[in-house]
């Protein structure tokens, strides 16, 4: 079974609004309620790319119980600890000029709904993959990334994490299966701007050197860059089309590559499914199920 850990689910509120001005009051456009969260993005792909996935985390409140429920409408199976205190929160995205994003607080998560996560990761065995992505509410300690694969570490399951800065250098000596960060992340790590493909492959090769086995960079617009675990370089550019939402686009691509990597076992094929999930994803304002995955797949090769 792939487990995925959203430790601050939300709604995310997607609204298009024409040439959006602060201090006045603007009118939506389209706009549209979506289950959000990065673990739990990656759940609605993999139903949608046809594999099973149980997501956990925290929810709390009306906010809680309706992306449940939105996420289970796609198939992917719940065991979320439902907390007392507060919201699961909602986050606003919207498509204007430019895109802007308001991302909110979510729920009071309390010492036991931390113990209780614990107990359903103690059930997990040898087989199971586990993804781990997103931020953490400011109620969680900060070493919570590190605390769980410290957990599950002797079971030796396939962790993939996507969380940015410390929270990810905080893990590599865990030697994660794979992380994702983008090139920007990458290049706040070691304080450098990484614009292109080429200039991103030595700092991808430092994060493997620190312990994570692969290191997928994706780059939006540029395409993506893998360092494998057998010394491959991979990387391409992004498939075209026009970018309707990104938002999800990166949780979309793990989603992709892992279900390509587990159906093959082969890192190029898993690199261009992820790369085609996440280009499918942002060319739309909901993500990419398995039809839209091979119709990008086909533009790659026209490209
Ligand atoms: N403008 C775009 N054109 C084509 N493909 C895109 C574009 N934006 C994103 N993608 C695809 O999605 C992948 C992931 O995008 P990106 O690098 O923006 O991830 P991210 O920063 O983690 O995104 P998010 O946090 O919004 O999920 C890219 O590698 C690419 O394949
Ligand atoms: O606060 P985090 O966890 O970093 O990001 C949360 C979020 O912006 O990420 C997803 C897209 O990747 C959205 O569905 C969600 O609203």
């Amino acid at each position: 079974m792939i487990y995925t850990i959203t430790f601050n689910p939300s709604l995310d509120y997607v609204i298009q609004v024409d040439h959006f001005k602060p201090g006045i009051i603007n009118k939506t456009k389209f706009e549209e309620i979506l289950p959000g969260g990065k673990g739990i993005n990656v759940s609605i792909v993999l139903s949608n790319l046809g594999h099973e996935s149980t997501a956990l985390g925290f929810m709390a409140g009306f906010t809680g119980k309706e992306i449940e429920h939105k996420l289970e409408s796609y198939g992917a199976k719940t065991d979320f600890i439902h907390v007392k205190k507060g919201l699961s929160r909602i986050n606003v995205k919207m498509k204007s000029d430019e895109e802007t994003e308001i991302n909110g607080m979510g729920p009071d998560i309390q010492p036991e709904d931390i113990q209780e996560l614990f107990n359903q990761l103690d059930t997990l065995t040898e087989k199971d993959v586990l993804v781990i992505s997103g931020s953490i509410p400011s109620t969680l300690p900060d070493t919570m990334y590190e605390q769980i694969i410290e957990r599950v570490q002797e079971k030796k399951i396939k962790v993939v994490v996507d969380a940015t800065n410390n929270l990810l250098l905080k893990v590599l000596k865990y030697k994660p299966f794979l992380i994702k960060p983008n090139n920007h992340e990458l290049g706040e790590i070691f304080n450098v701007e990484l614009n292109t493909r080429d200039e991103v492959i030595p700092y991808a090769k430092k994060l493997q050197e620190m312990g994570a086995q692969n290191v997928l960079i994706s780059m939006a617009g540029q395409g993506a860059v893998l360092v494998s675990d057998n010394n491959e370089v991979i990387q391409s550019k992004a498939p075209k089309g026009i970018v309707v939402n990104s938002v999800g686009a990166g949780d979309s691509m793990v989603a992709g590559f892992l279900a390509g990597y587990l159906e093959t076992g082969n890192y190029e094929k898993a690199f261009i499914n992820g790369l085609c999930c996440g280009s499918a994803s942002a060319f739309q304002v909901g993500l990419a199920t398995k039809e839209d995955v091979e119709n990008v797949k086909k533009t790659l090769s026209e490209n």
